[in-house]
């Protein structure tokens, strides 16, 4: 198999890393931008495999571009587990407010029922585009540290067995 095969074509994304220094901990973001096209639909799972986070972007001015993140959203819920990755739903555009066909509330209220972050933003004026990411790490960092605190023993589950006695010998 040449390696072209192998790889969906070049456009399918773009790649850049990020590093968020949160007042927890150090998070190092590899973003990958996968094509929301139709057509890339059969490779995209193989861009978003193993990830920990998604963002599922679409346009506050275009109903449709909700619907098709509605069914992006459900081929994640095929991939992942139920929280095993941060999903954020993101409204795009708000510098165009007066073309606006999705509400905030209705963004809101899909995200809430799906368990999913919600903001919206603005690429073209960067409103809120850095808290979107900042807002992910935070809920990695949050998740991960709720992981390890179920891992850790319980401290009733360290103390000695009620009646085992003292644990030196007295002479
Ligand atoms: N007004 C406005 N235009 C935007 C904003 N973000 C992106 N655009 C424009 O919307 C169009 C689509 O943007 P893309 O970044 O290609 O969108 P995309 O969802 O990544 O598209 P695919 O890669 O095809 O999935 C372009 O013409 C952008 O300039 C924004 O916040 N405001």
């Amino acid at each position: 198999m040449t390696s072209r095969n192998r790889c969906p074509p070049w456009d399918v994304s773009a790649f850049l890393t990020q590093t968020l220094c949160l007042e927890a901990a150090t998070v190092r973001l590899e973003i990958w931008d996968t094509a929301g096209q139709e057509k890339y639909h059969s490779v995209c799972h193989l861009y978003y495999r193993g990830a920990h986070a998604a963002l599922l972007v679409y346009d506050i001015t275009s109903k449709e571009t909700l619907s098709r993140a509605k069914l992006w959203l459900q081929e994640l819920e095929k991939e992942f587990l139920h929280d095993e990755i941060v999903i954020a739903l993101v409204g795009n555009k708000t510098d165009l407010m007066a073309e606006r066909e999705v509400t905030t509330e209705e963004g809101e209220e899909f995200a809430k029922s799906k368990n999913l972050l919600y903001m919206e933003t603005s690429a073209k004026s960067n409103y809120h585009v850095s808290e979107v990411f900042t807002a992910v790490a935070q809920e990695l960092v949050a998740r991960e540290g709720e992981k390890a605190a179920v891992q850790r023993p319980a401290p009733t589950d360290l103390q000695e067995p009620r009646g085992s006695g003292p644990r030196c010998c007295q002479l």
